[in-house]
């Protein structure tokens, strides 16, 4: 009997829905051509959760999510749940989603795709040749400290712990190695240990992780020089390891290099095969609506839920190729189209995609 995989998808806000609607037509696809099949179950989360059940992560989602080999996420939030209070705002979900499944290595690589060297705002010299990928601690650190907000004398305060036990940072640190080991064999630990003690503690871990790893070339780097040296020497990184919050910044200004965020990807792993694949972009509130998001960064994540969770490498491969052919032949949606140059809509990019794929089955995916 044939393997069946079971997904659960979230489409989300904003944009959210637009772009996964095209990822699920790329799932659809890749079914028809693969040994498997895929059990899809759609859940409720972010601001639609909170529209229809007045919470933003049901626990029914959460059910579905845990009972899922995979979860697939385009995006939550946007400005009518901005004033909600703390426990009401729609990227609770997105938190809870991480923190309750495990997931605490967020794998978010950055490729300059041929084509795009013209869209990046980078010089072409500076980014040719770019293939980096940033591993982000996902459910400890300052998001997760605790919180304060109290009235005192001197005045009104509001604080956020930045919180790390050794073992989690420990167990980020040893996955970036492996996936060091497994390319360019350099690991760039980037920490603010100039001032802060958390930073300390993850660097002192990673120095003595290091003994197991002498064939990883490793540094330590600022996050503030890190910040400045990504986009100036971007070529000069392969594994960027990092807390959660520097690891949420650095990523979206790397998303710079390759032209636009609406092509960056992303796996969140750490429990087993199971994993949440989610683009790194929001729910782009000022273009929802209107057919012109990108659902590149979503497509790509299907390809790496493909790789981490069904060990389907072939497949993942073979819907890159698609996306990187199609953009390679300047077709795409505003974000990816040189300026004065027609651009097409969402979901006509969707289907471009597929019918490259299918060139690609009857190349023989290799
Ligand atoms: N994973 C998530 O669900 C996630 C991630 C980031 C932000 N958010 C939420 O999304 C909301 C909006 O946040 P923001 O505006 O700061 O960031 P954003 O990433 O939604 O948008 C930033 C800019 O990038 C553009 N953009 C993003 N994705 C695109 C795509 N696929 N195609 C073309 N252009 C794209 C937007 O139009 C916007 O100009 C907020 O509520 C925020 O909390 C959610
Ligand atoms: C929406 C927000 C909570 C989220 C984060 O900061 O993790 C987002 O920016 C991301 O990068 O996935
Ligand atoms: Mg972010």
């Amino acid at each position: 009997m044939s393997q069946t995989y079971k997904i659960a998808v979230i489409p989300g806000d904003g944009i959210g829905p637009e772009i996964v609607k095209e990822a699920m037509k790329i799932l659809h696809h890749i079914e028809e051509h693969a040994s498997y099949s895929f059990d899809i179950q759609y859940a409720l989360a972010g601001g639609a959760a909170l529209d229809q059940v007045n919470v933003p992560l049901p626990n029914e989602t959460i059910q579905i999510c845990q009972e899922a080999d995979a979860v697939l996420l385009g995006a939550v939030g946007g400005p009518k749940w901005d004033h909600n209070p703390p426990e009401l705002r729609p990227e609770k979900a997105l938190l809870g989603l991480r923190k309750e499944l495990g997931f605490y290595a967020n794998i978010r690589p950055v490729t300059l795709l041929p084509g795009m060297e013209e869209r990046s705002t980078l010089r072409p010299e500076v980014i040719d040749g770019v293939d980096l990928v940033v591993v982000r601690e996902l459910t400890g650190g300052i998001y997760f400290g605790e919180k304060k907000r109290e009235k005192t004398k001197q005045g009104e305060i509001a604080s956020d712990l930045l919180v790390y036990y050794d073992y989690e940072i420990e167990r980020i640190v040893r996955l970036s190695f492996e996936m060091a080991l497994r390319r360019k064999k350099r690991l760039t630990s980037v920490d603010k240990a100039n001032v802060l003690e958390s930073s300390r503690l993850w660097r002192s871990i990673v120095e003595r992780v290091a003994k197991d790893y002498p064939e990883v070339v490793v540094d330590h780097m600022l996050v503030d020089n890190c910040a400045m040296q990504i986009v100036r020497r971007p070529t000069d990184f392969d594994v960027i390891v990092t807390e959660n919050m520097f690891g949420d910044i650095l990523s979206d200004e790397a998303a710079v290099i390759t032209g636009s965020i609406g092509l960056m990807p992303s796996a969140s792993l750490g429990n087993g095969n199971k994993g949440l694949y989610e683009p790194i972009h929001g729910s782009a509130p000022d273009i929802a609506g209107q057919g012109i998001a990108n659902p590149s960064a979503t497509i790509l994540s299907i390809a790496m839920m493909l790789r981490y969770s069904f060990a389907d490498e072939n497949a993942a491969q073979a819907i890159e190729r698609a996306v990187t052919q199609v953009i390679a032949d300047g077709v795409g949606t505003p974000d990816l189209v040189k300026s004065g140059q027609p651009a097409i809509c969402t979901h006509e990019f969707g289907d471009r995609i597929i019918k490259r794929l299918e060139q690609e089955w009857k190349i023989g995916v290799k």
